[in-house]
């Protein structure tokens, strides 16, 4: 699902952030991405994403290298295969949770967007839910939401960056018992970088990095 190879970023300003990762992800699997803060994850996150481009190697996707896309086809390519969820939820704070999913499928002209995102928030235990604004919910519920919003298009790829940072311990388990459970019945992919010693336990497993560079 994901083959990364020899990636480096340079950043315009000369910070080394990866020194030449190389490795892959099968379809299915349940992926940690540990390290360091300032060791490189969501730099690698996002170059996985299509959200930077690497300075150097080349990152397959589903078996299409999204290096050599330009913005346009990065954009319909991201919107049909992966998902990005981030530590900070970025959820419209003028809309309900269920219009913060609608909207996703209305943009992506999904047919029964609503429909789709009513059967999310039941999956996610959040349809009691469903028409309060973000700062009416909890941190875990506003994640979930968001896990929600990340779902709507049917991501063959889901990576998470400190998904569960900004939740206790007991919300952070849920989410991602939420996660295992879309791997085992989607089949999604996962790669989900985290501080958090205690998740461990969950993935297959780990790839850990320091200053840019994968240990072995
Ligand atoms: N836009 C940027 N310009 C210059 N340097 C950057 C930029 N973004 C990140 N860096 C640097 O690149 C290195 C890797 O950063 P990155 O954010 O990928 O680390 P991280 O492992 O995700 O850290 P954290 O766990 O603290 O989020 C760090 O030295 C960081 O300061």
């Amino acid at each position: 699902m994901i083959l990364v190879e020899n990636v480096h970023k340079v950043y315009p300003d000369g910070t080394r952030a990866l020194k030449g990762v190389s490795f892959r992800i099968e379809k299915g699997e349940f992926v940690g991405l540990m390290g360091p803060s300032g060791s490189g994850k969501s730099t690698l996150l996002h170059i996985i994403a299509g959200l930077d481009k690497p300075t150097e190697g080349r990152v397959l996707v589903d078996g299409k290298d999204i290096t050599r896309m330009n913005e346009d086809q990065l954009a319909e390519f991201r919107k049909n295969n992966i998902a990005f969820i981030f530590q900070f939820y970025y959820l419209l704070e003028d809309f309900t949770a269920l219009e913060n999913l609608v909207l996703i499928g209305q943009l992506a002209g999904q047919r029964e967007p609503k429909k789709r995102a009513l059967e999310l928030l039941n999956f996610l235990r959040l349809s009691h839910r469903a028409n309060h604004k973000p700062y009416q919910l909890s941190g875990g519920e506003q994640q979930r939401t968001a896990i929600g919003r990340a779902l709507m298009l049917k991501p063959k790829l889901i990576l998470a960056d400190e998904p569960t940072g900004n939740l206790d311990l007991e919300e952070g388990k849920r989410i991602f018992e939420l996660f295992l459970e879309l791997r085992d019945k989607e089949g999604i992919t996962f790669l989900i970088a985290t501080h958090n010693q205690e998740m461990t336990k969950y993935f297959d497993r780990v790839l850990r990095i320091r200053d840019g560079l994968l240990e072995n």
